[in-house]
Protein backbone atom coordinates (compact mmCIF):
# COMPACT_ATOMS: atom_id res chain seq x y z
CA UNK A 1 0.00 0.00 0.00
CA UNK A 2 0.98 3.60 -0.83
CA UNK A 3 1.60 5.25 2.42
CA UNK A 4 3.76 8.17 0.89
CA UNK A 5 1.92 11.48 2.03
CA UNK A 6 0.49 13.30 -0.76
CA UNK A 7 1.95 16.56 -1.37
CA UNK A 8 -0.17 18.81 -4.13
CA UNK A 9 1.14 22.10 -5.44
CA UNK A 10 -0.95 25.73 -6.11
CA UNK A 11 -0.64 28.38 -8.09
CA UNK A 12 -2.54 31.28 -9.73
CA UNK A 13 -1.49 32.41 -13.17
CA UNK A 14 -2.43 35.11 -15.84
CA UNK A 15 -4.32 38.12 -14.79
CA UNK A 16 -5.64 37.87 -11.18
CA UNK A 17 -9.31 37.85 -10.09
CA UNK A 18 -11.05 38.52 -7.62
CA UNK A 19 -11.93 35.27 -5.43
CA UNK A 20 -8.66 33.64 -6.31
CA UNK A 21 -7.64 34.22 -2.85
CA UNK A 22 -10.80 32.24 -1.60
CA UNK A 23 -10.24 29.76 -4.07
CA UNK A 24 -6.46 29.25 -2.75
CA UNK A 25 -7.59 28.60 0.47
CA UNK A 26 -10.67 26.13 0.02
CA UNK A 27 -7.74 24.48 -1.73
CA UNK A 28 -5.07 24.54 1.34
CA UNK A 29 -7.61 23.73 3.60
CA UNK A 30 -8.91 20.81 2.11
CA UNK A 31 -6.03 19.11 1.26
CA UNK A 32 -4.01 20.21 4.74
CA UNK A 33 -7.76 18.18 6.06
CA UNK A 34 -7.58 15.49 4.34
CA UNK A 35 -3.57 15.07 5.37
CA UNK A 36 -2.51 16.10 2.55
CA UNK A 37 0.95 19.19 2.33
CA UNK A 38 0.67 22.06 0.77
CA UNK A 39 3.17 23.86 -1.36
CA UNK A 40 2.33 27.85 -2.38
CA UNK A 41 3.55 28.15 -5.53
CA UNK A 42 4.80 32.20 -5.82
CA UNK A 43 3.95 34.39 -9.51
CA UNK A 44 2.38 31.19 -11.52
CA UNK A 45 4.71 28.86 -13.64
CA UNK A 46 7.62 31.25 -13.01
CA UNK A 47 7.83 30.35 -9.56
CA UNK A 48 7.45 26.59 -10.51
CA UNK A 49 10.77 27.13 -13.00
CA UNK A 50 12.60 28.69 -10.49
CA UNK A 51 11.90 27.02 -7.20
CA UNK A 52 9.86 30.34 -5.49
CA UNK A 53 7.49 28.04 -3.54
CA UNK A 54 6.46 28.61 0.57
CA UNK A 55 5.31 25.43 2.38
CA UNK A 56 1.57 26.10 3.47
CA UNK A 57 -0.04 25.52 6.91
CA UNK A 58 -4.08 26.23 7.67
CA UNK A 59 -2.87 29.66 8.89
CA UNK A 60 -1.10 30.77 5.64
CA UNK A 61 -4.66 31.79 4.04
CA UNK A 62 -5.82 33.14 7.25
CA UNK A 63 -7.24 36.62 6.01
CA UNK A 64 -7.74 36.59 2.70
CA UNK A 65 -10.99 35.36 1.51
CA UNK A 66 -12.35 38.80 1.22
CA UNK A 67 -9.02 40.12 -0.28
CA UNK A 68 -8.72 40.74 -4.39
CA UNK A 69 -5.67 39.87 -5.86
CA UNK A 70 -3.63 36.86 -5.31
CA UNK A 71 -1.53 36.39 -1.99
CA UNK A 72 0.24 33.56 -4.47
CA UNK A 73 1.12 36.59 -6.66
CA UNK A 74 0.65 35.67 -10.26
CA UNK A 75 2.58 35.97 -13.83
CA UNK A 76 2.15 35.69 -17.68
CA UNK A 77 5.31 33.33 -18.02
CA UNK A 78 7.22 33.37 -21.47
CA UNK A 79 9.64 30.73 -20.80
CA UNK A 80 6.75 28.06 -20.10
CA UNK A 81 5.46 28.70 -23.32
CA UNK A 82 8.31 26.29 -24.51
CA UNK A 83 9.18 22.82 -23.71
CA UNK A 84 12.38 23.09 -22.05
CA UNK A 85 10.44 25.36 -19.39
CA UNK A 86 7.70 22.78 -18.91
CA UNK A 87 10.81 19.90 -17.90
CA UNK A 88 12.42 22.92 -15.44
CA UNK A 89 8.63 22.99 -13.80
CA UNK A 90 9.18 19.13 -13.83
CA UNK A 91 12.24 18.88 -12.77
CA UNK A 92 11.08 21.02 -9.69
CA UNK A 93 8.31 18.76 -8.78
CA UNK A 94 10.23 15.99 -8.52
CA UNK A 95 12.59 17.37 -6.23
CA UNK A 96 10.01 19.02 -4.01
CA UNK A 97 8.24 16.25 -4.45
CA UNK A 98 4.64 17.49 -5.48
CA UNK A 99 2.47 15.06 -6.83
CA UNK A 100 0.38 17.26 -8.17
CA UNK A 101 -0.79 21.00 -8.75
CA UNK A 102 -4.09 22.99 -8.75
CA UNK A 103 -3.93 25.90 -10.97
CA UNK A 104 -5.73 29.12 -10.87
CA UNK A 105 -6.22 30.94 -14.01
CA UNK A 106 -7.25 31.14 -17.68
CA UNK A 107 -7.31 29.61 -20.32
CA UNK A 108 -3.41 30.39 -21.36
CA UNK A 109 -3.11 28.58 -18.10
CA UNK A 110 -4.75 25.55 -18.80
CA UNK A 111 -2.64 25.09 -21.85
CA UNK A 112 0.43 25.06 -19.65
CA UNK A 113 -1.14 22.88 -17.16
CA UNK A 114 -2.12 20.22 -19.98
CA UNK A 115 1.53 20.67 -21.08
CA UNK A 116 2.54 19.94 -17.35
CA UNK A 117 0.15 16.72 -16.84
CA UNK A 118 1.41 15.12 -20.09
CA UNK A 119 4.84 15.95 -18.95
CA UNK A 120 3.95 13.53 -16.01
CA UNK A 121 2.71 15.89 -13.43
CA UNK A 122 -1.41 15.94 -12.86
CA UNK A 123 -2.55 19.35 -12.86
CA UNK A 124 -6.21 20.61 -12.22
CA UNK A 125 -7.41 23.83 -13.43
CA UNK A 126 -9.77 26.03 -11.93
CA UNK A 127 -11.02 28.85 -13.75
CA UNK A 128 -10.02 32.46 -12.61
CA UNK A 129 -10.43 35.31 -15.11
CA UNK A 130 -12.98 38.38 -15.09
CA UNK A 131 -13.49 37.91 -18.71
CA UNK A 132 -15.81 34.41 -18.20
CA UNK A 133 -14.52 33.34 -21.46
CA UNK A 134 -13.70 29.62 -20.88
CA UNK A 135 -16.44 27.89 -22.77
CA UNK A 136 -16.58 24.38 -20.40
CA UNK A 137 -18.20 26.51 -17.68
CA UNK A 138 -20.76 29.23 -17.06
CA UNK A 139 -18.96 30.96 -14.39
CA UNK A 140 -15.19 31.89 -14.14
CA UNK A 141 -13.93 33.22 -10.71
CA UNK A 142 -13.54 37.31 -10.51
CA UNK A 143 -16.32 37.35 -13.06
CA UNK A 144 -19.33 38.39 -10.96
CA UNK A 145 -16.84 40.89 -8.69
CA UNK A 146 -15.61 42.73 -11.74
CA UNK A 147 -18.87 43.00 -13.43
CA UNK A 148 -20.40 44.93 -10.67
CA UNK A 149 -17.07 47.08 -10.16
CA UNK A 150 -18.28 48.05 -13.55
CA UNK A 151 -21.59 48.89 -13.11
CA UNK A 152 -20.59 50.91 -9.84
CA UNK A 153 -18.34 52.79 -12.70
CA UNK A 154 -20.62 53.59 -14.81
CA UNK A 155 -23.14 54.66 -12.31
CA UNK A 156 -21.00 56.98 -11.48
CA UNK A 157 -20.29 58.36 -14.85
CA UNK A 158 -23.73 58.21 -15.44
CA UNK A 159 -24.62 61.12 -12.92
CA UNK A 160 -22.14 63.32 -14.76
CA UNK A 161 -23.20 62.41 -18.27
CA UNK A 162 -27.06 62.88 -17.15
CA UNK A 163 -26.22 66.84 -15.68
CA UNK A 164 -24.19 67.47 -18.82
CA UNK A 165 -27.03 66.07 -21.10
CA UNK A 166 -23.77 63.90 -22.84
CA UNK A 167 -23.09 60.82 -24.03
CA UNK A 168 -20.59 58.50 -22.51
CA UNK A 169 -18.89 55.49 -23.96
CA UNK A 170 -17.22 52.99 -21.42
CA UNK A 171 -14.62 50.54 -22.48
CA UNK A 172 -14.88 47.45 -20.22
CA UNK A 173 -12.16 44.62 -20.12
CA UNK A 174 -12.86 41.11 -21.62
CA UNK A 175 -9.84 40.50 -24.40
CA UNK A 176 -11.99 39.00 -26.75
CA UNK A 177 -14.92 38.35 -24.77
CA UNK A 178 -18.21 40.52 -24.58
CA UNK A 179 -19.55 39.06 -21.20
CA UNK A 180 -18.46 41.73 -19.17
CA UNK A 181 -19.81 44.48 -21.61
CA UNK A 182 -23.19 42.57 -22.17
CA UNK A 183 -24.08 42.28 -18.39
CA UNK A 184 -23.10 45.41 -17.19
CA UNK A 185 -24.82 47.11 -20.63
CA UNK A 186 -28.28 45.80 -19.32
CA UNK A 187 -27.44 46.23 -15.54
CA UNK A 188 -26.27 49.99 -16.84
CA UNK A 189 -29.26 50.70 -19.10
CA UNK A 190 -26.61 51.32 -22.03
CA UNK A 191 -28.84 52.17 -25.30
CA UNK A 192 -25.89 50.40 -27.54
CA UNK A 193 -23.49 47.19 -26.28
CA UNK A 194 -20.74 46.57 -28.50
CA UNK A 195 -19.29 43.24 -28.27
CA UNK A 196 -16.49 41.22 -30.61
CA UNK A 197 -18.89 37.90 -30.87
CA UNK A 198 -21.52 40.39 -32.76
CA UNK A 199 -20.74 42.99 -35.93
CA UNK A 200 -22.07 45.95 -35.28
CA UNK A 201 -21.95 49.04 -37.84
CA UNK A 202 -21.04 52.74 -36.39
CA UNK A 203 -24.73 53.29 -38.50
CA UNK A 204 -26.55 51.10 -36.57
CA UNK A 205 -25.03 52.87 -33.35
CA UNK A 206 -25.79 56.12 -34.23
CA UNK A 207 -29.73 55.45 -35.51
CA UNK A 208 -30.32 53.57 -32.15
CA UNK A 209 -29.22 56.80 -30.23
CA UNK A 210 -30.83 59.21 -32.80
CA UNK A 211 -34.10 57.20 -31.97
CA UNK A 212 -33.78 57.39 -28.36
CA UNK A 213 -33.00 60.99 -29.22
CA UNK A 214 -36.63 61.42 -31.09
CA UNK A 215 -38.21 59.82 -27.93
CA UNK A 216 -37.01 62.31 -25.71
CA UNK A 217 -33.57 60.79 -23.94
CA UNK A 218 -31.09 63.22 -23.24
CA UNK A 219 -28.03 61.20 -21.96
CA UNK A 220 -26.32 57.67 -23.29
CA UNK A 221 -24.31 55.42 -21.88
CA UNK A 222 -22.59 53.06 -25.11
CA UNK A 223 -20.97 50.29 -23.36
CA UNK A 224 -18.13 48.57 -25.70
CA UNK A 225 -15.98 45.54 -25.14
CA UNK A 226 -12.43 45.75 -24.83
CA UNK A 227 -12.29 43.36 -27.87
CA UNK A 228 -14.22 45.74 -29.99
CA UNK A 229 -11.87 48.81 -28.33
CA UNK A 230 -11.72 52.35 -29.89
CA UNK A 231 -13.82 54.04 -27.58
CA UNK A 232 -12.56 57.30 -28.46
CA UNK A 233 -12.98 57.43 -32.01
CA UNK A 234 -16.64 55.90 -31.05
CA UNK A 235 -17.53 58.62 -29.01
CA UNK A 236 -16.23 60.73 -31.69
CA UNK A 237 -17.99 59.76 -34.52
CA UNK A 238 -21.37 59.81 -32.12
CA UNK A 239 -20.77 63.61 -31.44
CA UNK A 240 -20.21 64.29 -35.27
CA UNK A 241 -22.79 62.59 -36.18
CA UNK A 242 -25.74 63.38 -33.46
CA UNK A 243 -24.20 66.81 -32.05
CA UNK A 244 -24.50 65.09 -28.78
CA UNK A 245 -21.37 65.68 -26.53
CA UNK A 246 -19.87 62.23 -26.60
CA UNK A 247 -17.25 61.51 -23.70
CA UNK A 248 -14.97 57.72 -23.85
CA UNK A 249 -13.13 56.25 -20.32
CA UNK A 250 -11.77 52.77 -20.50
CA UNK A 251 -11.88 51.55 -17.24
CA UNK A 252 -9.06 49.32 -17.13
CA UNK A 253 -7.48 47.45 -14.62
CA UNK A 254 -9.83 48.97 -11.75
CA UNK A 255 -12.11 46.11 -12.69
CA UNK A 256 -9.62 43.46 -11.66
CA UNK A 257 -9.48 44.39 -8.04
CA UNK A 258 -11.60 44.95 -4.87
CA UNK A 259 -13.23 42.42 -2.21
CA UNK A 260 -14.74 39.98 -4.31
CA UNK A 261 -18.32 39.19 -4.16
CA UNK A 262 -20.33 36.33 -2.44
CA UNK A 263 -21.01 34.91 -5.80
CA UNK A 264 -17.39 34.69 -6.53
CA UNK A 265 -16.16 33.69 -3.17
CA UNK A 266 -18.87 30.56 -2.62
CA UNK A 267 -17.79 29.56 -6.30
CA UNK A 268 -14.10 29.61 -5.74
CA UNK A 269 -14.54 28.04 -2.28
CA UNK A 270 -17.00 24.81 -4.16
CA UNK A 271 -14.81 24.82 -7.23
CA UNK A 272 -11.00 24.48 -4.85
CA UNK A 273 -12.76 22.15 -2.89
CA UNK A 274 -13.74 19.92 -5.71
CA UNK A 275 -10.21 20.51 -7.25
CA UNK A 276 -8.61 18.91 -4.34
CA UNK A 277 -10.99 15.86 -4.05
CA UNK A 278 -9.79 15.22 -8.05
CA UNK A 279 -6.09 15.39 -7.14
CA UNK A 280 -6.42 13.16 -3.86
CA UNK A 281 -7.90 10.38 -6.33
CA UNK A 282 -5.06 10.33 -8.14
CA UNK A 283 -6.59 12.20 -11.08
CA UNK A 284 -5.29 14.86 -13.16
CA UNK A 285 -5.45 16.50 -16.67
CA UNK A 286 -8.59 17.92 -15.84
CA UNK A 287 -10.00 21.03 -15.56
CA UNK A 288 -13.32 22.05 -12.97
CA UNK A 289 -16.31 24.13 -13.84
CA UNK A 290 -19.86 25.09 -13.23
CA UNK A 291 -22.79 23.41 -15.67
CA UNK A 292 -26.06 24.11 -14.54
CA UNK A 293 -24.54 25.19 -10.87
CA UNK A 294 -23.12 22.19 -10.11
CA UNK A 295 -19.44 21.74 -9.85
CA UNK A 296 -17.85 19.41 -13.16
CA UNK A 297 -14.63 18.79 -14.47
CA UNK A 298 -13.80 17.71 -18.12
CA UNK A 299 -10.64 16.91 -19.86
CA UNK A 300 -8.06 20.00 -20.12
CA UNK A 301 -7.43 19.59 -24.46
CA UNK A 302 -11.87 18.79 -24.62
CA UNK A 303 -12.38 21.76 -22.28
CA UNK A 304 -9.47 23.57 -24.75
CA UNK A 305 -11.79 23.01 -27.83
CA UNK A 306 -15.35 23.95 -26.47
CA UNK A 307 -16.76 26.81 -27.80
CA UNK A 308 -18.81 29.25 -25.47
CA UNK A 309 -22.16 30.56 -27.53
CA UNK A 310 -22.99 33.82 -26.91
CA UNK A 311 -26.50 34.69 -25.09
CA UNK A 312 -28.64 36.25 -27.77
CA UNK A 313 -31.34 35.81 -26.43
CA UNK A 314 -30.23 38.57 -23.19
CA UNK A 315 -28.22 40.78 -26.23
CA UNK A 316 -31.57 40.99 -27.55
CA UNK A 317 -33.24 41.76 -24.68
CA UNK A 318 -30.37 44.26 -23.77
CA UNK A 319 -31.39 46.10 -27.24
CA UNK A 320 -34.91 46.09 -26.90
CA UNK A 321 -35.62 47.63 -23.46
CA UNK A 322 -32.48 50.26 -23.82
CA UNK A 323 -34.28 53.41 -25.65
N1 LIG B 1 -0.05 27.58 -25.29
C1 LIG B 1 0.53 27.56 -24.07
N2 LIG B 1 1.34 26.56 -23.72
C2 LIG B 1 1.90 26.51 -22.50
N3 LIG B 1 1.73 27.46 -21.55
C3 LIG B 1 0.94 28.48 -21.84
C4 LIG B 1 0.29 28.60 -23.12
N4 LIG B 1 -0.43 29.73 -23.12
C5 LIG B 1 -0.24 30.30 -21.91
N5 LIG B 1 0.58 29.56 -21.16
C6 LIG B 1 1.05 29.86 -19.79
O1 LIG B 1 -0.02 30.36 -18.99
C7 LIG B 1 0.27 31.69 -18.57
C8 LIG B 1 -1.00 32.48 -18.44
O2 LIG B 1 -1.68 32.56 -19.70
P1 LIG B 1 -2.45 33.89 -20.14
O3 LIG B 1 -3.07 33.58 -21.44
O4 LIG B 1 -1.53 35.05 -20.04
O5 LIG B 1 -3.53 34.13 -18.99
P2 LIG B 1 -4.84 33.31 -18.57
O6 LIG B 1 -4.41 32.00 -18.04
O7 LIG B 1 -5.45 34.17 -17.53
O8 LIG B 1 -5.67 33.18 -19.81
C9 LIG B 1 1.25 32.19 -19.63
O9 LIG B 1 2.02 33.27 -19.19
C10 LIG B 1 2.08 30.96 -19.88
O10 LIG B 1 3.03 30.78 -18.85
O1 LIG C 1 -3.11 43.12 -17.09
P1 LIG C 1 -2.67 42.84 -18.50
O2 LIG C 1 -1.54 41.91 -18.57
O3 LIG C 1 -2.47 44.10 -19.25
O4 LIG C 1 -3.85 42.06 -19.25
C1 LIG C 1 -5.08 42.60 -19.55
C2 LIG C 1 -6.03 41.47 -19.84
O5 LIG C 1 -6.22 40.71 -18.66
C3 LIG C 1 -7.60 40.61 -18.37
O6 LIG C 1 -7.91 41.62 -17.43
C4 LIG C 1 -7.89 39.26 -17.77
O7 LIG C 1 -7.52 38.25 -18.66
P2 LIG C 1 -6.88 36.88 -18.19
O8 LIG C 1 -7.65 36.45 -17.00
O9 LIG C 1 -7.04 35.95 -19.36
O10 LIG C 1 -5.46 37.10 -17.85
C5 LIG C 1 -8.29 40.86 -19.71
O11 LIG C 1 -9.62 41.33 -19.55
C6 LIG C 1 -7.38 41.88 -20.34
O12 LIG C 1 -7.45 41.81 -21.73
MG1 LIG D 1 -7.41 34.35 -20.64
Amino acid sequence: MDTKQKTIGILTSGGDAPGMNAAARAVVRAALKKGMRVIGIQRGYNGLIHGEMVEMNMRSVSDIIHRGGTMLYTARCVEFREWEGVLKAKKTCEETGIDGIVVIGGDGSFRGAADLSKAGVPCVGLPGTIDNDIACTEYTIGYDTAMNTAMEMVDKIRDTSQSHDRCSVVEVMGRRAGYIALNTGIACGATCILVPELEMKMEDVIAKIKEAQSLGKQNFIVLVAEGVGGSNEIAKQIEEATGIESRATVLGHVQRGGNPTVRDRVEASRMGYYAVELLEKGIGNRVVGLQKGEVVDFDIQEALSMKKEFPMDLYKIANEISF
